[in-house]
């Protein structure tokens, strides 16, 4: 497997699943480093399933426009944030081929060596699950192995998460990959059950990996750090684990 590290650090946000709340954690984590004066961009290798823009009525994808917002980076051309991106909400290679196009390999990391010369921290965001494809030739997980950046698993908060969150755990630690940590995310309180008093302490009992932080329903602002509420230093975390 081809490695292509990047000089500048950062992570990749992946999930336990699409729908998890990579994008709105992306972004919060995004929004903060921004705020603290570290000079941040964001980079998701393909985006699939694209929604009228509410003013002009043109095709537009929501993850690349919250992430653009999250940097305040309004003039970015989407191709910066994401150079491929395609309508159907399918899996990128699906959703390529809908449209008689494929995924270009080449492009997926020319597009992500390019915030190199521009940022000071990155924050690439995955697609779907950790074994979702992302081309022809690769899961997104063989993407992550080449970026080598340090993982933030975004899982559900509800029932069924243990499950969901050991079994990606157990894919990322199989390909030897650093994880930094396990971000619980509320994503709908209808989904509300007595699960989530426990399932930070059942992930806790059966990995290693440490629970970095709850998000609940509609936070917005600054994640905080499990138990302890404390502010996370992305970038000392991103250094502590080098
Ligand atoms: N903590 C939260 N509170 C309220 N809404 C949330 C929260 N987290 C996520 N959402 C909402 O849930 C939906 C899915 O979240 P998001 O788009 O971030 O998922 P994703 O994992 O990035 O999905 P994809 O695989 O498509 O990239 C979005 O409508 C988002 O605004
Ligand atoms: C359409 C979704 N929102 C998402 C693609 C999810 C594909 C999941 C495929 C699967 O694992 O079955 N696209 C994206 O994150 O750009
Ligand atoms: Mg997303």
């Amino acid at each position: 497997m081809d490695v292509f590290p990047l000089q500048i650090p950062g992570f990749m946000v992946v999930g336990t699943d699409t729908d998890v709340g990579k994008t709105f954690v992306s972004a919060a984590i995004a929004r903060q480093l921004t705020a603290e004066g570290v000079r941040t961009g964001v980079y998701k290798p393909a985006c699939s399933g694209s929604v009228a823009d509410e003013s002009t009525g043109q095709p537009c994808w929501q993850d690349v426009e919250l992430l653009r917002q999250a940097i305040g980076a309004t003039e970015l051309p989407t191709e910066r944030i994401c150079p491929q991106t395609f309508h159907a909400p399918l899996a990128p290679p699906v959703a390529a081929e809908k449209e008689g196009r494929q995924i270009d390999e080449t492009l997926l990391l020319e597009g992500v060596r390019w915030w190199e010369s521009q940022v000071e921290f990155l924050i690439v965001e995955g697609v779907g699950g950790v074994l979702c494809p992302l081309s022809s030739q690769q899961l997104i997980v063989d993407f992550a192995e080449k970026l080598q950046y340090p993982l933030l698993i975004v899982a559900r908060a509800g029932l069924g998460t243990i499950n969901h969150s050991l079994l990606t755990i157990e894919v990322l630690q199989q390909r030897g990959l650093t994880i930094a940590g396990l971000i619980l995310n509320d994503v709908d309180p209808e989904l509300s059950d007595e699960s989530r008093l426990s399932n930070a302490e059942q992930i806790q009992k059966w990995t290693s990996v440490p629970v970095l932080s709850f998000v609940p329903f509609d936070w917005q602002s600054n994640l905080l750090r499990y138990q302890t509420q404390d502010r996370i230093d992305w970038r000392q975390l991103s250094q502590d684990l080098l």
